[in-house]
């Protein structure tokens, strides 16, 4: 008797697995039988040209666009029946600023699933909150509007709300978009630091130079799969070619893949 997919330790242990993933906004496929296996306790970068399908793949695992087919299992189990272990930090631009709540309300949010944010809190929920802000830099900022905020404090406070979720998988959409270095290296501290407490960590990134660096694991993406795996091995110039095509030169692809070339000849 053929074995159920469940009874895969890969993804019954996985935080999220995606399996034969197919997403359509007309026609055309624009996510095309993805599959992907995320390992527990990674720090993966969903890595892709424009358009090539990273956001409209998270939103389809995510329930918030509907899959034409293909399952999402989120440590086995049908993410809808699993969704309380995932928090996910959208692209900053597809949110509505304008929404009258003070970035410690945004954060407070985070904490339960359930609460709106005229539901009354307790002092230790807020206290919890805060602890998350200071974590990203932000307690100055609790009691003002989040409107009132810069791209990259608005990224933070995002952030802030994922620590407080303090969920088994976080997925940032784009956490770096826009940011200046400093919030840049922050982010990534915090999102190591998730990482060492066994966290699990999907995000998606554009900047190919720093993937070595932020990231373990990598997910090549161009409407189908292109390569995964540890850095190391899916990172390459091949997979690079295939994801990009004519869109890198060679010597941008050689400076991309060079760390690991220098760091094996030493
Ligand atoms: N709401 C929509 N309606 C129609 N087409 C859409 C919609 N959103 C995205 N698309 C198309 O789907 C494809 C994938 O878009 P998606 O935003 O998922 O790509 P991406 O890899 O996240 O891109 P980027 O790196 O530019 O953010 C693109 O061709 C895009 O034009």
């Amino acid at each position: 008797m053929k074995a159920s997919r469940i009874d895969d330790p890969a993804i019954s242990r996985s935080p999220l697995a995606i399996q034969g993933l197919t997403v359509s906004y007309g026609q055309k496929p624009v996510v095309y039988s993805v599959d992907f296996i995320t390992p527990p306790g990674s720090l993966t970068a969903i890595v892709g040209p424009n358009g090539a399908g990273k956001s409209t793949m998270l939103k389809a695992a995510l329930g918030i666009k509907r899959r034409l087919s293909g399952e999402v299992l989120v440590y086995g189990e049908p993410y809808e029946q699993q969704s309380c272990h995932v928090a996910y930090v959208p692209q900053r631009n597809s949110v509505d600023w304008d929404f009258p709540a003070t970035v410690l309300d945004v954060v407070v949010m985070g904490l339960f699933r359930d609460l709106r944010w005229w539901q009354l809190t307790r002092r230790h929920h807020r206290d919890m909150a805060l602890e998350c802000l200071c974590r990203v830099g932000m307690e100055a900022f609790a009691k003002r509007q989040i409107g009132q905020l810069s791209g990259g404090q608005q990224q933070r406070v995002f952030l802030a709300r994922a620590l407080a979720q303090s969920a088994d998988l976080t997925i940032l959409d784009e956490p770096f978009a826009g940011v200046d270095a400093a919030t840049e290296k922050a982010i990534v501290e915090v999102l190591k630091s998730l990482k060492r407490q066994g966290k699990t960590l999907l995000c998606v990134h554009h900047d190919l130079s720093t993937v070595r660096d932020y990231f373990d694991h990598v997910l090549l993406l161009n409407v189908r799969r292109i390569a995964a795996g540890p850095v190391d091995k899916a990172f390459t110039e091949k997979t690079l070619q295939e994801a990009y095509g004519g869109r890198l030169s060679s010597l941008q692809l050689e400076q991309i893949v060079m760390p690991s070339a220098t760091t094996q000849k030493v």
